[in-house]
């Protein structure tokens, strides 16, 4: 286990400035994910961490000492990747067993460990086999337990369960979890999948284009967005964003609501309401999506029951004026309310 201080972090390939300004501090035994969309940096940042990529500028420090100038072999980390990695000519075994004999560790250690490694993650029986006779989730399996068997202080993930299928990835994530439990390690987790990292997480380290938007506990960046960009990025279907004005509000503010925040009729005390022509009517299961037409912009909203109304009519929708957000229309800051 290890905390991680990152301070000043910036990171340039020539002219390209990817990394700008980073300042991050995570605990001993956090589970921390880096969420953002494809190109905001968050494998950069990770490969910074585990000193697979040099820092242009700033500090990382584990445990208060900086490291930024060692190798990745003198960091203590272990790294996941997302196609495992694993050696095709090896058994699980000797893949589990490999970072051991790196570092000469004497036969009886060595499968002491794999055979904890090979315990924790339920593995036993697959000792003997190479990769190409294991399912997905299995390599996946092995891969984390290549990583864990030298007792890392940190465990560096980068989108391992990408290659899983839907259902499968719900379960490992889930032993992932459990596994970060039991350990108490430090795990830092790249991720574009909101719903994984918002599950999976003690704090989400949410970044946009290079630079560290919020870093916050999944529900602080789902109920208190720092701005714009975090609150649309999180929650799905994404919020809708109207004017101030059109929302009677002042004009240099954007309004947010969340689709399913907007219910039809005026069933809520003091409704915020909004009217328009209903455009689209989606089932979804228990629910219907609708698009609704208000003052040039399309307004969604998540609804079980819209009393028999089809597109072309007219619909009202509120919500209660604690569902709102509100942000600046120029910095995209979240303000705490409109004029
Ligand atoms: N070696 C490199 N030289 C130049 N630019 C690079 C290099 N490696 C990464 N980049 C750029 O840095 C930016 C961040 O890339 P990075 O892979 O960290 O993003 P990411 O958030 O992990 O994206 P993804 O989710 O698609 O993996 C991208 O614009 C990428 O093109």
């Amino acid at each position: 286990m290890s905390s991680i201080n990152i301070a000043g972090l910036n990171k340039r390939y020539g002219q390209t400035h990817v990394l700008k300004g980073l300042d991050l501090s995570i605990k001993n035994g956090e589970f921390i994910s880096f969420l953002g969309p494809s190109g905001c940096g968050k494998s950069t940042l990770l490969f910074c961490i585990a000193g697979l990529e040099e820092i242009s500028d700033g500090s990382i420090r584990f445990d208060g000492r900086e490291i930024s100038d060692l190798g990745p072999r003198e960091r203590n980390i272990a790294l996941v990747f997302q196609d495992y990695a694993l050696y095709p000519h090896m058994t699980v075994r000797d893949n589990i067993a490999f970072p051991l004999r790196q570092q000469k560790i004497d036969a009886a250690t060595i499968a002491k460990q794999v055979a904890w490694a090979a315990d924790v993650l339920g593995i036993q029986a697959l000792l003997d086999r190479l990769p190409a006779a294991l399912s997905g989730g299995q390599r996946q399996r092995v891969a984390v337990g290549r990583a864990i068997v030298r007792n890392p202080s940190v465990l560096l993930m980068d989108e391992p369960l990408s290659n899983l299928d839907a259902s499968l990835r719900v379960h490992m994530r889930t032993e992932i979890r459990r596994l970060q439990k039991e350990l108490g390690i430090t795990v830092i987790f790249v991720t574009h999948d909101q719903e994984e990292a918002m599950v999976l997480s003690d704090r989400i380290a949410v970044m946009n284009n290079g630079v560290l938007q919020q870093f916050a506990a999944p529900m602080d960046v789902y109920s208190r967005p720092a701005n714009r960009f975090v609150a649309g990025f999180i929650g799905s279907p994404q919020m809708n964003f109207l004017p101030g004005d059109l929302c009677g509000g002042a004009a240099d503010h954007v309004v947010g609501v969340r689709p399913h925040d907007l219910k039809p009729g005026n069933g809520i005390a003091n409704p915020f309401t909004l009217s328009g022509e209903l455009v689209l009517v989606e089932p979804a299961g228990p629910f219907q999506f609708l698009d609704i037409a208000i003052g040039g912009h399309i307004v969604r909203a998540t609804c079980t029951d819209i009393a028999g109304l089809s597109p072309g009519e007219t619909i009202t929708v509120g919500a209660s004026p604690e569902a709102l957000r509100y942000f600046n229309a120029d910095t995209g800051a979240r303000v705490s309310h409109s004029r």
